[in-house]
Parts: C-alpha cells; sequence; structure tokens
C-alpha cells in the first residue's frame, strides 16, 4: 500500500485530500516528490543516486541507511562526487561536457549539499547522528533543505527569494522567505523527543542564512525561526557538495561577487541625513564669510546729528482701554523732552510708542522724524534706555559697552577705533573707574544701581544715536546718581546735538531746572507741551499757581493728578509752545555749532561736525520744512532695526560672551559633570558585570531605561537656564544687536553640548563598560551615537518647552510628564505589541523608544542568554527575547536615522519659537 511513488500507486493513495510531505506535489491525486524522497506521499528518503529517475530510485525504510550509486552521497544519495557520474545524467544536451561542481558556490539548478549537524544544544536534546540535506537552485532562487535524524527525515523547508554573494573566503545564500512541515511522527516532531517542536517547524518563517567557507567543507546554517534555541545557527561540517552540470556554466568569477549588504537603507539615509547637514554648514559658513566681508569693506555712513520729531494725534489702545489719546507735541533736534505725569499716566506707552517698540495694543497718528525720513530707519540711528536694566551679570562694564559696539557699530570700523569709542563713552559717563568690575546681580552683588543705569545709556551712546530714548533714567537712584545721568543726557543734546525724549515720574527741582521742554501727562491726555520754563506761569495763568518753596516738578504732578481738566493746554498754549520750540531749537543749534567750533567734546561730538558745519541748511530745514505727518501704522512702528553686523560677527561675538559667561559661572557645568559622573560609578556598580542569564535581561534593559530616564530627567535644567536669558535676549534682539540664528546656535553650542551631551557621554560610557555591555569599537560607536543624539534629542525638547511656555513651573510640569509618557511608551514599561490599538500611535512619538530600541539592540544583536530549562542547556538569542519585547532587531539604523531627524524638528521648533515667540512686545 506505501510502495511505489511518483503517480505509480494513484488508487492506494489520493494526496488531494492529505497532501505530500517534505513539499512534495500533488497532481491530479498523486504525489511527484522531491530529489531524494519517495513514497506515495514523499514521506521517505530514496537511495540509488540522480541517475535513475524518480519513480525507480529504491525507497528506504524508516530508520535504515542508504547505499548509494557509485559517484554519490549524502542521506539520500543526490549529491554527485565525480564529472564521470554526470556525462551519464539523464537529461543532459548532446555535445556538452558535464562536470560535478564540488564548489559551495552554486552554479545553476542543481547543487546538492549533504553535511553533519554539529550544534552542542541540538546534541542535547536530541543525540545521535543529525544531518543537513539541500537542494539549491541559483535561477529560481529556491532551496529545499531537509533535516535528518537518526537517518530520518525529521522536517523539510522550502525556502525562496535566495541571494548568492561570495568572497574569496565564504559563498553566502540568504533567502527571505522559509516554510517548513514537520514529519508528523518523527522524533522533532512529537515522536517521542524531548521537545515536540511540531508547532514552531509549521509556523516557521523568516530568512535563512548559510555561509560556506571555501577552504573547509564547513558552514553555518541560521534559520530565523530557530534563533531562540540555535542562537548562533547550526555548525555543519563534513559538507559534500555537488552538482552535475554543463562546464562552461559557472556565471561566477573573480574574488567576490553579488551585492554584499553591510548596512541597510536606514542607514544610508541617515548617511545622506549627515552629508547634507554637513553640505548645508559649509555651504552657509561659505555664504557667511563673504557677508562678512562685505560688511567690512562697507564704506562707513555718515554720522548723524540729532533730528527733530514731531508727532501728532497719537493715541493708544489695548481693546477698549484707551491708554494715550491725541498726543501731540515736537521735539527740535538738540533739545531734551521730558514727558512726565503721575504713575500709569501713559509715560512709557508713549516712550515706546515714538521709538517704534513693538506693543501690544493698537495705535493710531503720525510721527515725522526729521527731514521727513523714513520712519523704519529712527530705529537705526536712535537708542532705547529701558526702565529696567538687564545684564549678563558675568561681564565687567567694559564688556557690555564693548559688547553693544562690536554688534552695533559697522564692522568696516577698525578695532583700535572702537575701543576708543568705549573708553570715551566711559569717561563721559563716569564709568571708568568701574570699567573693569562685574555688574553682578541680586545673587553676587556688583556695581551699584546708579552706575547700572549709566552704564545703560553707555551701551546705546556707543553707538552714537541721534535720538536717544530714555524710559525713567532716574527712578531707583539717589539724588546725587540722579543729577549726574541727568548732566549726562544735557550734556548729549547741548553739546553733541542730540535728541533726547525720556519719562520721568517726580524730579527734584535741579533735575527739572535742566529740561528743555516738558509734556505733562494724565490719564493718557496732556496737561501741557511747551518749555519747562513757562511751566509755572502757565498754571499760575490758570489759578493753580505753584506755592511758595515747593518743587514745581511735584506741582505739576499734583496737578495733572488732581485737577488735570482746569489746568488743560488750550490751542493757543500749544502754538506758542510750538514757536517757542522752533526758536529753541534754532538757538540750541547755534550753540551747538559754536560747542564743536571750539574743538570741545569727546569724538562722538567732533563726528556731529560733519553734518552740522552748514548751519544755514539746518536752520532751512527747521522752518521750511513743516512737518507734514504721514499716517503710520502700528507695523510700521515695529519695523525691525537693520543689523549692523553680518551674521558671521553676531556668532563669534555671541559665543565669545557665552564662553565667557559659561567659565566665570561654570557651576552647572561641574554639576551635570559631576552627577553624571557619579550616577555613571553608580550604574555601573549597580548592574556590575550583568551575565548572560535570562536574568541578564533585566538587567540590560532596566540600565539602558534608567540611565536615558537620568539624562530626560537632568535636561529639565534646560527650561531655568533658557528663562533667565530670555529677557536680555528679547531686549538686545529688539536693540538690534543680532537675530535669532547667532543666538540660537550660541545657546546650542554652550547649553546643549556640554551641559547635555558631554555629561551624557560620560553617564552613558562609564556603566557601557561596567556593565558590560556587548562591547567591540563598532559596538560603542553605534551606542554612542545614539545616545549623543538621544541626549541631545532632551536637551532640545526642554529648550522648546522653556522657550514655548514662559511661565517657568508650567514649563516644568509640562516637560518632566511629556518625559514620563515618553518613558512609558520606550519599550519596557508597556509591551509595544500588546499596546491597545487605539493608543499605539503614541509610542512613535516617543524618542525614548527610539533610543531604548537601538541600544538595546546594539547590545542584543551580539548577545545569546544561556540558562537552564528541565535540566537542559538551552541557548537563547538575545534577539529571540527582545522580539518579544516588541523590539525589533534590525531597527538600530531606523531607530538611529529617526533620532537624528527628530533632533533636525526639534532643532528647527526651537529656532522657530526663538525667532518668532521670543519677541519683545510691550
Ligand atoms: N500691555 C498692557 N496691557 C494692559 N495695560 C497696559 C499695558 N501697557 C500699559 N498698560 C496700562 O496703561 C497705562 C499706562 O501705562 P504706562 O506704563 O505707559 O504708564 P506710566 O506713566 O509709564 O506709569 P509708571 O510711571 O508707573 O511707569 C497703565 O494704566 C497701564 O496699566
Amino acid at each position: 500500500q506505501t510502495t511505489g511513488a511518483n503517480g505509480t500507486c494513484p488508487v492506494c493513495f489520493n494526496c488531494n485530500a492529505r497532501g505530500c510531505a517534505n513539499f512534495g506535489e500533488c497532481r491530479s491525486g498523486a504525489c511527484f516528490c522531491p530529489d531524494g524522497f519517495g513514497d506515495s506521499d514523499c514521506s521517505l528518503a530514496t537511495c540509488g543516486s540522480l541517475l535513475a529517475p524518480a519513480d525507480k530510485r529504491p525507497v528506504r525504510a524508516a530508520g535504515a541507511t542508504c547505499t548509494c550509486d557509485g559517484g554519490f552521497t549524502g542521506p539520500n544519495c543526490n549529491v554527485c562526487t565525480n564529472n564521470d557520474v554526470c556525462t551519464k545524467m539523464p537529461g543532459r544536451l548532446v555535445g556538452t561536457t558535464y562536470i560535478c561542481n564540488n564548489g559551495t558556490k552554486v552554479w545553476r539548478t542543481n547543487h546538492h549539499t549533504a553535511c553533519t549537524v554539529k550544534n552542542p544544544t541540538l546534541a542535547g536534546l536530541f543525540p545521535g547522528f543529525t544531518q543537513l540535506s539541500m537542494k539549491r537552485d541559483l535561477i529560481a532562487g529556491s532551496t529545499i533543505a531537509s533535516l535528518w535524524y537518526l537517518n530520518d527525515p525529521q522536517f523539510t523547508c522550502n525556502i525562496t527569494q535566495c541571494e548568492q554573494s561570495w568572497s574569496s573566503a565564504a559563498t553566502t545564500w540568504s533567502c527571505k522567505d522559509v516554510s517548513c512541515k514537520c514529519n508528523a511522527g518523527t522524533k522533532f516532531c512529537g515522536g517521542g523527543g524531548i521537545l515536540d517542536l511540531t508547532n514552531s517547524i509549521n509556523t516557521a518563517k523568516g530568512m535563512l542564512n548559510i555561509v560556506c567557507d571555501e577552504s573547509t567543507p564547513t558552514c553555518n546554517v541560521a534559520f530565523e525561526f530557530l534563533s531562540g534555541i540555535l542562537p548562533q545557527g547550526i555548525a555543519l561540517d563534513e559538507c559534500k557538495f555537488g552538482e552535475c552540470v554543463d562546464e562552461t556554466a559557472s556565471p561566477l568569477s573573480g574574488d567576490s561577487g553579488q551585492n554584499v549588504k553591510t548596512i541597510n537603507t536606514f542607514g544610508y539615509v541617515g548617511l545622506g541625513f549627515a552629508g547634507a547637514a554637513i553640505a548645508a554648514l559649509l555651504i552657509s559658513l561659505l555664504i557667511g564669510c563673504v557677508q562678512q566681508r562685505r560688511h567690512m569693506h562697507a564704506p562707513l555712513l555718515t554720522e548723524k546729528p540729532g533730528v527733530a520729531i514731531s508727532f501728532k494725534d497719537v493715541s493708544y489702545s489695548i481693546g477698549q482701554n484707551v491708554i494715550l489719546s491725541d498726543i501731540s507735541g515736537e521735539v527740535p533736534a538738540g533739545t531734551m523732552l521730558a514727558i512726565m505725569g503721575p504713575s500709569g499716566a501713559g509715560k512709557s506707552s508713549l516712550i515706546d510708542i515714538l521709538a517704534g517698540k513693538r506693543k501690544s495694543g493698537k495705535i493710531k497718528g503720525s510721527i515725522v522724524v526729521g527731514d521727513n525720513m523714513p520712519l523704519s530707519s529712527l530705529r537705526g540711528i536712535s537708542g532705547f534706555v529701558d526702565q529696567e536694566d538687564v545684564f549678563q551679570p558675568t561681564m565687567t562694564v567694559r564688556e557690555v559697552i564693548e559688547f553693544s559696539a562690536a554688534l552695533r557699530l559697522p564692522e568696516s570700523i577698525t578695532v583700535v577705533e572702537r575701543r576708543q569709542r568705549v573708553q570715551n563713552v566711559l569717561d563721559e559717563l563716569g564709568l571708568s573707574h568701574i570699567a573693569e568690575s562685574r555688574v553682578g546681580d541680586s545673587l553676587a552683588r556688583g556695581i551699584s544701581g546708579g552706575e547700572k543705569r549709566r552704564l545703560s545709556i553707555g551701551v546705546e551712546l556707543v553707538t552714537n544715536p541721534s535720538v536717544l530714548f530714555l524710559d525713567e533714567p532716574t527712578s531707583g537712584l539717589d539724588s546725587y546718581n540722579a543729577i549726574q545721568v541727568m548732566e549726562t543726557l544735557a550734556g548729549l543734546a547741548h553739546k553733541s546735538g542730540r535728541t533726547v525724549v525720556f519719562s520721568i515720574h517726580q524730579p527734584r527741582s535741579d533735575v527739572f531746572a535742566r529740561f528743555d521742554q516738558i509734556l505733562l501727562l494724565s490719564k493718557g491726555s496732556v496737561v501741557f507741551f511747551g518749555a519747562s520754563k513757562h511751566a509755572a506761569a502757565h498754571f499760575a495763568d490758570r489759578g493753580l499757581p505753584c506755592p511758595e518753596g515747593y518743587n514745581l516738578a511735584d506741582h505739576l504732578i499734583d496737578v495733572a493728578t488732581k485737577h488735570p481738566d482746569d489746568a488743560r493746554a488750550d490751542t493757543s498754549s500749544t502754538a506758542h509752545s510750538s514757536d517757542e520750540s522752533r526758536e529753541l531749537r534754532r538757538r540750541n543749534l547755534s550753540e551747538s555749532a559754536q560747542t564743536l567750533r571750539d574743538g570741545s567734546g569727546a569724538a562722538m561730538v567732533a563726528s556731529a561736525v560733519v553734518e552740522k558745519s552748514s548751519p544755514d541748511n539746518q536752520v532751512t530745514v527747521i522752518t521750511e520744512t513743516p512737518a507734514q505727518p504721514a499716517a503710520v501704522s502700528s507695523t510700521d512702528l515695529s519695523a525691525r532695526p537693520r543689523l549692523a553686523t553680518s551674521f558671521l560677527t553676531q556668532l563669534s561675538t555671541l559665543l565669545r560672551r557665552s564662553r565667557r559667561h559659561f567659565w566665570r559661572k561654570p557651576g552647572l557645568f561641574f554639576a551635570h559633570t559631576a552627577i553624571a559622573l557619579v550616577l555613571g560609578v553608580f550604574m555601573g556598580g549597580l548592574y556590575w558585570k550583568s551575565d548572560s542569564s535570562l536574568g541578564g535581561i533585566q538587567n540590560r534593559l532596566g540600565s539602558i531605561f534608567f540611565i536615558q530616564s537620568l539624562i530626560g530627567f537632568s535636561s529639565l535644567s534646560a527650561i531655568s537656564t533658557f528663562t533667565h536669558e530670555k529677557l536680555l535676549f528679547m531686549r538686545e534682539r529688539s536693540n538690534g544687536y543680532y537675530g535669532a540664528g547667532p543666538f540660537f546656535i550660541s545657546k546650542l553650542l554652550f547649553d546643549i553640548v556640554p551641559l547635555r551631551i558631554i555629561p551624557g557621554i560620560i553617564l552613558t560610557t562609564i556603566p557601557f563598560f561596567m556593565i558590560g555591555y556587548t562591547s567591540g569599537v563598532d559596538y560603542y560607536l553605534r551606542y554612542m551615537a545614539i545616545m549623543v543624539v538621544f541626549a541631545g534629542n532632551c536637551g532640545l525638547f526642554c529648550l522648546a518647552i522653556g522657550c514655548a511656555i514662559s511661565e517657568y513651573g508650567t514649563a516644568v510640569l509640562v516637560a518632566s510628564i511629556s518625559l514620563l509618557f515618553q518613558m512609558l511608551f520606550a519599550g519596557l514599561l508597556v509591551n509595544q505589541v500588546q499596546i491597545t490599538p487605539a493608543l499605539r500611535w503614541l509610542q512613535y512619538l516617543s524618542f525614548f523608544k527610539y533610543a531604548f530600541e537601538a541600544v538595546a539592540v546594539n547590545d542584543a544583536s551580539g548577545l545569546r542568554f544561556v540558562d537552564q530549562i528541565s535540566g537542559v542547556e538551552i541557548g537563547v538569542a538575545a534577539s529571540v527575547v527582545l522580539g518579544k519585547f516588541g523590539i525589533d532587531m534590525d531597527g538600530y539604523w531606523r531607530d538611529f536615522t529617526i533620532s537624528v531627524g527628530l533632533f533636525l524638528a526639534l532643532t528647527t521648533i526651537v529656532c522657530l519659537l526663538v525667532t518668532f515667540k521670543l519677541r519683545e512686545r510691550r
């Protein structure tokens, strides 16, 4: 009943219902077996040789041995051993010489291999003689492989999508699609062996890799589905290869052939990214150099003296709240206008609007600058001194002014000239004796409040502005310092011809005496505008005389607070003031010109001579160019100041300042580094030399996860680092020091690198060796590469949150919760495969996931866990266990590429946030 193969007994066996064993083909109910298999269902081996037709080959009884025809060998006599037998092969072509190809390389369609299996794990589970046979077909890219135990075929696999590659030493045969069938009742397949592999074998899939050594008859076969119990593959010894083939058929020559892949597509994408980034960097550098050269050789602009400013019907409202209504006035060049009023009157708002600051509300009205200059140019020729002094506390007074000079004076000015200007400003403001003192802050005391005020004026003065706006320049100063500051301003206006506009709350009488004009505001409306010397008479005329011995400035504030309507200026008084303004301007200019002719004054005064040497022209401008106010919108007023220097100069100056700050305040860096050292050693000690038992998985994955968590949480400090510098950045940017780009790069280099990446390298390197992760230069480099990118991502993520959320507490809360959620999806706390499908996508948002997987894969790819099950030593490839966690063992390069992509995306986000979110809006 069981004899007769290949259709000779269709009656007694019908494969339509039962199928054929060992991948025999069922045609019309009869099995057609692969070479070397017979019986009605192809379940038994055949002996003889390939010389006989398949159905004539003798079938071998189960457990018996074969006697092969001469010239053939192997468990089922398929491997030719000499050329002679091949000349007799059935179906050969006449006139063609056939030989037996005994090499490891497959030439055509009929390459047979027979080897003895040498594997201790397999031998432990299945003691006795085990063999592997294969038939490989290069043209079809297919393989039929059978495992023989004690001479019986245990299972056979049909393998497709095979490719061959080779080097001078070895031939590799790689296949992508494996499918196997167990021969029921055999030892491997439930027939009494220690393990029943039926289920594993019948559901087998994945890849197959066979590497055969050309010089020794050995191979290694790695079935992906067996990698759990045979992680190193199956070592094959005493291999015999035979393929009867046309002697001219060899398509192979040379020491190596076909594409041998060493890095997968994601690796190439990653390298492509890196290459593109380097190219972009080099191109940017080149463009930067060209731009810098142009700036350095640009002709020096002629410096302008003060310019007149007139404003008409300026109104400002925030929503329904009217802050200023219909404010008009005029400030002639070379004069000082004091904007006075009680607290909340709108002084700062008016100063901001005149100075062209970005305001959050709606502005109406018109402002005319000088000889109808475009409004946008006002910011290029004016300086603004804010109410609050904001400096880098670690800088000295000289460095602060030098920083302003380096970024706001044209690059074509020589270094000597620039230094001289800085020195002139220090001298003029009486700051020379503290030039080398640190500015300090509330924690580390530095210069006094008055000195800080003068320093704020100095950083503006060094640019030699035509117009100087100051918001409360004397607030917080004692009377001596207040008068000193006021003297300086008066000197700037009267001697240097600058136009000075400032707000002041309640000046002393000697300070008040120095004002040329005052604009008194009450609740956003003008109470008085005119020469300060006429103020007393004006109010007396309206029945509000200044009491004897009373400070006039105090009296004006009282009136503006208590009787604004009685005191309000009428049209005639304003006209009167306007006539006086012109007279005042004419007088001041001729005085100024006189002063200059006397040769007195500092360098900046001398430079003003250039344009003042034609006083007639100036007078004509004053008297004959009536203010033709053009209506302005808030957009006009907030036009960006033109940056005086090139990108590279901004960057190098900022880097110099950051470097200085870094070394003068290295506490944070040393704290991060010391913590990284201590934690690194602690982690190394805790997980010291984790072994390769199954329990080792817990330690290895746990340590990777915890190291990354440490990096993540120590990045939270990036939020505060940024918060502290936000105000300084916004102020300097608004005053035209530099753009957002150079600031961002300097931040990146002096925050991300020393505070995130360097401690990150320390924290990860120590445990790498102490814990005993899979070592080797390539393993370490891959590990470091992903960790560095990961540390950068954590830092950038926290920077982005610090930028986006201004409230520090909220920013820390949001950042820590986001980090915790990212950690949740790293791959350790939740099984990636078993996450609820609706929430599975969340894992892809976690940069912890990519870093965790990449490091785990890197460690596990060279690792084999060994443990005992029922007293039998079982080696399990770490990849199998990690696969159960949902970790993709081929994922390193993909994870690395995605991490680099995230780094670039986060960099872009932070850059955009810095550019658009960190803008001064008052
Ligand atoms: N951005 C803003 N949002 C809401 N209200 C504002 C804003 N800016 C100014 N104000 C309101 O406008 C009014 C004028 O403010 P402003 O700062 O100009 O007054 P000030 O005269 O300079 O006051 P102080 O002398 O106290 O500095 C105040 O009532 C203030 O509360």
